[in-house]
């Protein structure tokens, strides 16, 4: 398959994928969807539960090959994709910096990365283990493996999912300020449209499942002026225009 080219850093086409049920039921989880995510913009899935979001997702990061359609991945050489799922995945018997270096390939794994614990507010937490770590703090250590690595493409499934509100609006500016920062091109998947919204230059509907393109939205808004006006506002225009999502 040839990578992405042109204007897009990423093309997903997946015209159907079906889960053979070994009792002989099967579940066509996709129906048909194509997006594409323009290089180091930040997109957004959202759709209703089991609609097919976290397929998409095991699609494009290769860990489910048995569909319809073509992808296209980024181009840079070598490739790298880092993944941030709900689970922050982090190996109990490593410290924080551990389970971060052990992500970076063999010719970086002196890389400095102070700035980047820093700009998580890890900088006291390199040499925790996770067990001594909040469900929020063990977030940001997820942010910080996925970002050590200069990833060519971020996927994020729920990152922020069974958080309270404070900390995840935390961990949502957060993530704002690091990508900014380390701009790439992203796709999350997400229940929650205020963080859509406040963290997408696109944001992809899906239908109940099996999934079809509901619409696509584009935010052309600067982040930095996106405030609690504009946020509402947004909010609402698209609230209205994709009913039942709020
Ligand atoms: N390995 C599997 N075998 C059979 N069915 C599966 C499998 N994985 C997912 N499914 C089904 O496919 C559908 C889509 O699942 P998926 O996890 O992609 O949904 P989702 O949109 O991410 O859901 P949620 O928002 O609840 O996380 C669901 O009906 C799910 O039960």
């Amino acid at each position: 398959m040839p990578p992405a080219g042109g204007q897009n850093a990423l093309e997903v086409e997946i015209r159907d994928k079906v889960f053979r049920g070994a009792d002989g039921v099967d579940v066509r989880a996709i129906a048909d969807i194509a997006f594409a995510v323009e290089p180091a913009s930040f997109a957004t899935l959202i759709g209703p539960s089991g609609c097919g979001k976290t397929t998409t997702l095991r699609i494009i990061l290769g860990l489910d090959s048995e569909f319809s359609g073509q992808l296209r991945l980024p181009e840079n050489e070598p490739r790298r994709i880092a993944a941030v799922f709900q689970e922050p995945r982090l190996l109990p018997w490593r410290t924080v910096e551990d389970n971060v270096r052990l992500a970076l390939a063999d010719d970086a794994t002196d890389r400095d990365l102070s700035d980047l614990f820093a700009a998580l507010g890890l900088s006291e937490m390199r040499g925790r283990f996770p067990g001594e770590l909040s469900l929020g703090l063990a977030r940001r250590a997820a942010l910080a493996r996925a970002f050590a690595i200069r990833p060519s493409l971020l996927v994020l499934d729920e990152p922020f999912v069974s958080l309270d509100e404070q900390t995840a609006g935390r961990l949502r500016n957060l993530l704002t300020e690091v990508w900014s920062a380390r701009p790439t091109t992203a796709l999350m998947v997400t229940h929650n449209l205020r963080e859509a919204v406040q963290l997408s230059d696109k944001i992809i509907f899906l239908t109940e499942r099996p999934a079809r393109i509901r619409g696509i939205h584009e935010i052309s808004t600067p982040r930095a002026e996106r405030d609690t006006r504009w946020r509402e506002t947004t909010l609402s225009t698209v609230a209205k225009r994709y009913s039942g999502v709020l």
